[in-house]
């Protein structure tokens, strides 16, 4: 099955290019207002259409109002909403009635137990993004550029898709993917010279990265 890469906090034409040309298959717009990567809600629109019919177009929000999920939603038409906050089981089911998307959830690890997390949103979340928790201090949930001990996700049950994220590289994408062998990618700050900023050589350097380590899998 073919690897998902999601590239995340895009917010100029030239990312979005480099994401799109790399072979990315979800394209990640950040609705958090503190975060170097935030972009409105328009603007995400205007840019998302260069990925229609090659890319999903993912809204990243932090345990968002209705009224703001509405907004962007019906500016950014999204494919896919990636909740990154504290959300229930009882929201996800809410967001998914409302919007007839399918959803993300973001749930962070640094240990095994941290898995446990996952069983009350099976059935509910078509997915699920395990990132770092992030570090003290940070005032972001995502977006931290650090990772986890991915060997934790060997101990995850077959059946539940996931993106891997959190402190992603094209240095250690090769031992990420030969450790956790997982459905899908999400990177950030690995592909940025500073933050919010994307860099197209780093994006492309990226996907060089993962074909390469892919290619080898395959071998
Ligand atoms: O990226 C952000 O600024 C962000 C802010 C608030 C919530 C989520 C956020 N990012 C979500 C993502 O999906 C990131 O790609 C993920 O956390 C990995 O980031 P990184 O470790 O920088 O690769």
């Amino acid at each position: 099955m073919a690897l998902d890469i999601k590239i995340c906090g895009l917010k100029t034409d030239t990312a979005m290019a480099a994401a799109l040309a790399g072979g990315a298959s979800h394209v990640g717009f950040i609705f958090f207002a503190k975060s170097p990567r935030f972009i409105e809600p328009s603007e995400a629109g205007r840019l998302r259409e260069a990925a229609t019919g090659k890319a999903s177009a993912v809204a990243v929000t932090v345990d968002a109002s209705d009224a703001f999920l509405d907004e962007i939603v019906q500016k950014m038409r999204p494919d896919m909403m990636q909740l990154h906050g504290s959300e229930s089981p009882a929201r996800l089911t809410a967001v998914k009635a409302r919007y007839g998307l399918p959803v993300m959830k973001a749930l962070s690890v640094s240990q095994t137990a941290d898995l446990e997390r996952v069983k009350p949103f099976i059935g509910i979340a078509d997915r699920f993004l395990f990132d770092a928790k992030p570090p003290k201090g940070s005032e972001l949930p995502g977006g931290n550029g650090v990772s986890f001990d991915w060997d934790i996700l060997t101990g995850l049950d077959a059946g539940v898709d996931y993106m891997l994220s959190g402190g992603l590289n094209a240095a250690n994408i090769g031992d990420a993917l030969r450790l956790a062998n997982p459905p899908g990618i999400d990177i950030s700050s690995g592909v940025e010279s500073a933050p919010g900023v994307k860099d197209p050589v780093l994006i492309e350097q990226f996907f060089r990265a993962v074909r390469a380590a892919t290619d080898n899998r395959a071998a």
